[in-house]
């Protein structure tokens, strides 16, 4: 268990996840003093240490009370705790909430020039992955007899290097894939950066931190879906113009000076206008329609 007075966070020392745990930690108002080579960083307006680590130990460290909190893959948390399942070491974790980060899938794929296959296909042939526990357990739920060829890195050059027959790895725009002559077949796991919590975490002042950071999170997440919407309505067509804004809020109207035609209307909106829409308020004779974004929100 850490004893350390300060909530210890764990996130990406460098990869794919790194900028964004930075920004998020920015947006939730946590002032860090990161210097490129540093391990630790800690936080200067609140009682926070940030712990810059690779992917893969993340959730070890979270579930040993290593580190409180830690953002994290799906894919790697779920490989995580089948592989401590499998040991006796604790795998239990708080999902404290997915973030909108971080999105990719683990796929499998296979030569190209082999054409389409069907599972039925994999019986017999070797599947190279840097997640051999997610994708045993996949072969076993779906009945089939591959064998797992464990790689830490390079997954997609196996099957030209002979290593394998085919690959299960992560996808996100495809063109890895491309690149390497594979063609994508069933996807195992789709995932996205999560924020996780060590289950025994008991010390009241650390909860209440993370209480404090809680609804500052989904501030930041529904400000990012959130727009603000201004423009000048006709009177005459309120309704109609309301009818087509999306969302269930109320505007606000407020007068237009020198104009007693027209008003402004202002709202927040869940979520942004269309192109369609925005020329359907201007066919009802809005103008000045703009849609802004939102930096912060709370209800
Ligand atoms: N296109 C993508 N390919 C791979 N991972 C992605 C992608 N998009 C998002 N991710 C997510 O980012 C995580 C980190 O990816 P990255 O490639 O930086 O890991 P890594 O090479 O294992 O880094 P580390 O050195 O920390 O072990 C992945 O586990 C996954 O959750
Ligand atoms: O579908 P795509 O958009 O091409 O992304 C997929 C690739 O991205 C990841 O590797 P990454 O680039 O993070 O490098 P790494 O394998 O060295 O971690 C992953 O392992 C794939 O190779
Ligand atoms: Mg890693």
């Amino acid at each position: 268990m850490s004893n350390n007075k300060r909530l210890r966070i764990a996130i990406q020392k460098s990869g794919r996840l790194s900028k964004d745990c930075q920004n998020l930690l920015k947006q939730l108002g946590v002032k860090l003093n990161l210097r490129e080579q540093r391990l630790i960083a800690h936080a200067t307006n609140m009682p926070i240490d940030v712990l810059r680590v690779r992917d893969d130990d993340i959730p070890g460290l979270v579930m040993d009370g290593v580190c409180d909190l830690g953002i994290v893959g799906e894919n790697v948390l779920e490989e995580v705790q089948a592989e401590r399942r499998n040991s006796s070491a604790s795998f239990a974790v708080k999902k404290l909430a997915k973030l909108d980060f971080g999105y990719c899938r683990l796929a499998l794929a296979w030569p190209q020039e082999l054409g389409a296959q069907d599972k039925q296909w994999f019986n017999g042939k070797r599947i190279a992955t840097t997640y051999p526990e997610i994708l045993s357990q996949y072969l076993e739920r779906e009945n089939i007899d591959a064998s797992v060829v464990m790689l830490t890195g390079s997954v997609e050059v196996a099957p030209r290097a002979g290593l394998a027959d085919a690959i299960c790895d992560l996808v996100s725009t495809g063109a890895t894939l491309e690149a390497n002559g594979l063609m994508q077949g069933d996807t195992i796991l789709e995932s996205n950066a999560c924020l996780i919590q060590n289950q025994e975490l008991a010390d009241d002042d650390k909860l209440a931190l993370i209480d404090k950071l809680m609804p500052r999170l989904r501030g930041v997440k529904q400000a990012k879906e959130s727009k603000y919407i201004m423009m000048h309505a006709p009177k005459a067509k309120l309704d109609d113009i309301c009818a087509l804004l999306p969302g269930t809020g109320q505007p606000t109207l407020l007068a237009l000076a020198g104009s007693d035609d027209y008003v402004a209307l202002h709202m927040v909106s869940s979520e942004t206008l269309f192109w369609e829409t925005m020329e359907s308020l201007k066919a009802l004779g809005a103008n000045s329609i703009l849609v802004m974004p939102i930096e912060k929100m709370m209800e």
